[in-house]
C-alpha cells in the first residue's frame, strides 16, 4: 500500500502523538525532547511550530479552541495564537517522570500517562509512571499505577472496553470500561509480544482503533505498524514504515481512510540513520481499504 512522507524532517527527537483535527484538516503532533508542538495543514502543506519550556508528551485540541498538552509533569492549556500556557495540574511530585501519550475517551475525557525519564530508548526505571484521567470538569484522578512507559490508548465502538499499552512489559491490556463514570476495571492482557523479540517485533507504543474494532499498534524498533485482533491477540496485518523507531499512529483524511504515522529520530545510530534517513518524518499511508476512528477532542 502506498506510503508517502507527509511532513519531512518533522521531528528532530521523538515524534509522537499524532491527532487529526477534522475541522481544520490539520494534523497535530509533538517532538517530545525538542519541546515543541506542531500543526501540519494537509491542504496547504504548511507547518506551524511552537517551542515550549519542558518536554511535551501529547497534544489534544479542546472544544474551547485551545489545546491541552502534557508538559513535563504538568497538564496545561496552550492558546495556539498567543502561545499562552496555563498549568492545570502537576503530578508525580515525588518521582522523576514526564507525561507521555494521551487520548480522549469517547465522552471527551483525557486519559494521560507518565513514564520514568529515558536514558536511551526504552531504558527507564520501571514502574514509576501512572495513568490519569482529566474529566470534562477539569478534575484529575489517578487510575493505574506502577506503569513503566505509559503509551497507546483506544476504546471500542460500544465504549465498553478500554485498551491500554505499557511498552516495557510489551503488552496491550484491556479493561472493562464504564463510560458514564469513566472508570476502568478488570485489567487483562489481550496482546503479549513474545520474549526476546524487542529488536525484531519491537516495543508496542502508540495505538489507534479502526471501524472493525481492530488495533493498530506502532512497533518501536520494528519499523512497522501492526494490526491486532483483540479477540484473539493475533497479529493480522503489518505496514512497514521507513523509520525503525515507529512511535504512534492515528487515522485522518477524508473518510478516515488514511493512516498517519510518527517515528523517532532520537538516539538513532549513524548506521540506522543511513538505513532509515527519513527517521523523524511523519508518514501517510493510503489505500489500506479500512476506515479508522476519529481522534476525539477534549470536551472541557
Ligand atoms: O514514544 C514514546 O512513547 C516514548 O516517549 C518513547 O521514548 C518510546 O515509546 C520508547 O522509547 C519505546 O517504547
Ligand atoms: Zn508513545
Amino acid at each position: 500500500m502506498p506510503l508517502e512522507v507527509a511532513v519531512k524532517d518533522a521531528c528532530s527527537t521523538i515524534g509522537e502523538g499524532p491527532h487529526w483535527d477534522e475541522a481544520s484538516q490539520t494534523l497535530y503532533y509533538v517532538d517530545i525532547e525538542d519541546k515543541s508542538v506542531s500543526r501540519w495543514n494537509s491542504v496547504t502543506g504548511g507547518v506551524q511550530k511552537i517551542k515550549l519550556e519542558k518536554t511535551i508528551g501529547f497534544v489534544i485540541p479542546s472544544k474551547k479552541g485551545d489545546v491541552i498538552i502534557g508538559l513535563g509533569q504538568t497538564i496545561a492549556r496552550l492558546e495556539w495564537d498567543t502561545k499562552k500556557v496555563t498549568v492545570l495540574h502537576e503530578v508525580d511530585q515525588d518521582k522523576s517522570t514526564r507525561f507521555n501519550d494521551a487520548k480522549c475517551d469517547p465522552w471527551g475525557r483525557i486519559w494521560a500517562g507518565t513514564m520514568g525519564l529515558e536514558k536511551q530508548s526504552a531504558v527507564v526505571e520501571k514502574e514509576q509512571g501512572s495513568l490519569y484521567c482529566i474529566d470534562t470538569d477539569g478534575s484529575i484522578k489517578k487510575h493505574v499505577d506502577k506503569v513503566s512507559i505509559s503509551n497507546g490508548l483506544a476504546w471500542s465502538a460500544d465504549h465498553q472496553t478500554m485498551y491500554y499499552i505499557d511498552s516495557i512489559p510489551r503488552c496491550v491490556y484491556a479493561f472493562d470500561y464504564d463510560i458514564d463514570s469513566g472508570s476502568p476495571s478488570n485489567q487483562r492482557i489481550v496482546v503479549q509480544l513474545p520474549p526476546d523479540t524487542e529488536r525484531t517485533l519491537g516495543y508496542p507504543d502508540g495505538m489507534a482503533i479502526d471501524s472493525e474494532g481492530k488495533l493498530w499498534v506502532a512497533c518501536f524498533y520494528a519499523g512497522r505498524v501492526a494490526r491486532y485482533d483483540p479477540e484473539t491477540g493475533k497479529q493480522i496485518q503489518t505496514v512497514e514504515i521507513p523509520g525503525l523507531r515507529t512511535t504512534s499512529v492515528c487515522f485522518g483524511g477524508k473518510d478516515y481512510d488514511d493512516m498517519y504515522v510518527t517515528c523517532s529520530r532520537h538516539w538513532c545510530t549513524l548506521d540506522e540513520l543511513s538505513k532509515f534517513p527519513l527517521s523523524g518524518s511523519v508518514f501517510r499511508v493510503t489505500g489500506l481499504g479500512i476506515k479508522g476512528c476519529p481522534s476525539v477532542m477534549y470536551e472541557g
